[in-house]
C-alpha cells in the first residue's frame, strides 16, 4: 500500500472533488493522501471522509496546499482558475505531477502553466472522458472530410452551477473542428448571438450554452448543410467518468518527463 502512488485532491468538497476522493479510495493502484479546500472553508480540518458523510479515511482536510503536496507524487485538481495557477507552481515546486481538469482558464492563464511544465508533469484537459477525446479525433475527421457548406455548431449542456461558458469540452471539439478544416479557432469562433446578429458567415464555428438541473455535461458538434445533417454526440450520465480519467492520467504521469501534456497524450488516440 505504502508503494502506491500518493494522490492528493484539490477541491475537496466540490461535486468533482468528491467523486474523486472516492475513486482513488476505491482504486487498487493509488492511494489517498491529501485532501485540500480553501482557507475558511467548514471542512478544513475535519476528517475528509466524514465530511463526506462517510467512514473516517484518516486524511484531514487542509488549506496548506504545498505540506499535502510534499507528501503526493501526483495532485489532481478540479477547482477554479485562479486556484489552480497557484496549485501549479506548487506541484511543480513539490515535483507532483498536475492533473488539471479546471475549465474556464484564459489563454494568458494557460501560458502561465509553461514554466511551472518545465519542473513537474502537467496534464491538462476540457473534459478527462474517453469518449469526449475520441470524439475530438472524430470530429476533426468529418471537419476534414466536409467543406464549408456545411456549418459547424458545438451545442453543450450543463447543470445551473457551471461557472463557465463555452464548457472547456466544447472548446475542444471546437478546436478539433477548427484543426480538421486547418483554421485558427480564434479566428472563426461564434461565441454569442443577441439582437440583429446578420446571417451566418459561411466558415464560422459556433457555440450554443445550455444551463440547467442537473445536466452532468452533453455535447453535440452539428455539421448543417442544406438538405443534410450530421450530428455527432456525447452525453455524460456520471462524474464518475471524468475521475476515472483523471486517475488514469495520474497514473500515466509517474512515467514520464517534465512537459506538458493532454488526454490524448494519456490514452494513446
Ligand atoms: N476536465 C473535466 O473532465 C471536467 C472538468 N470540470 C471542471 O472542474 C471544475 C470544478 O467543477 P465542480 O467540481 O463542478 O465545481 P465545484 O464548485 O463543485 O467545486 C470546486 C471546488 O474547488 C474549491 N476551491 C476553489 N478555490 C479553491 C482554492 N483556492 N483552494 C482549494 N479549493 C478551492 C471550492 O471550494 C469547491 O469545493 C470546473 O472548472 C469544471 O468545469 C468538471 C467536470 C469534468
Ligand atoms: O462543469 C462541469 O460540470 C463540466 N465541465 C467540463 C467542461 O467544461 O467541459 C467537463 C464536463 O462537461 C463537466
Amino acid at each position: 500500500m505504502e508503494d502506491l502512488p500518493g494522490i492528493v485532491i484539490t477541491g475537496a468538497s466540490g461535486r468533482m472533488g468528491q467523486m474523486l476522493i472516492k475513486t482513488v479510495v476505491d482504486s487498487e493502484k493509488a492511494r489517498l493522501v491529501g485532501a485540500v479546500e480553501r482557507t475558511g472553508h467548514p471542512w478544513v480540518g475535519m476528517d475528509v471522509g466524514e465530511a463526506m458523510g462517510g467512514q473516517p479515511l484518516g486524511v484531514k482536510v487542509t488549506d496548506e496546499p504545498l505540506e499535502a503536496f510534499a507528501k503526493a507524487q501526483a495532485v489532481i485538481d478540479f477547482t477554479a482558475p485562479a486556484a489552480t495557477l497557484q496549485f501549479a507552481k506548487l506541484a511543480a515546486q513539490a515535483r507532483a505531477v498536475h492533473v488539471i481538469g479546471t475549465t474556464g482558464m484564459t489563454d494568458d492563464d494557460i501560458a502561465k502553466l509553461g514554466p511551472c511544465g518545465r519542473h513537474a508533469v502537467i496534464v491538462r484537459a476540457g473534459n478527462m472522458s474517453l469518449g469526449v477525446n475520441l470524439l475530438t479525433q472524430l470530429t476533426k475527421k468529418v471537419a476534414e472530410a466536409l467543406d464549408e457548406d456545411f456549418d459547424i455548431e458545438v451545442i453543450e449542456a450543463h447543470h445551473h452551477h457551471k461557472v463557465d461558458a463555452p464548457s472547456g469540452t466544447a472548446l475542444m471539439l471546437g478546436e478539433a473542428a477548427a484543426e480538421g478544416r486547418g483554421v485558427d479557432l480564434a479566428d472563426v469562433a461564434d461565441r454569442g448571438r443577441d439582437g440583429i446578429t446578420g446571417a451566418r458567415k459561411k466558415g464560422d464555428i459556433g457555440f450554443v450554452a445550455i444551463r440547467g438541473g442537473d445536466i452532468v455535461g452533453e455535447h453535440d458538434v452539428l455539421f448543417a448543410a442544406p438538405g443534410e445533417r450530421i450530428t455527432l454526440r456525447h452525453v455524460a450520465t456520471d462524474r464518475s467518468v471524468f475521475a476515472r480519467g483523471a486517475l488514469k492520467a495520474a497514473l500515466w504521469g509517474q512515467d514520464q518527463k517534465p512537459g506538458e501534456y493532454d488526454m490524448l497524450d494519456v490514452l494513446g488516440l
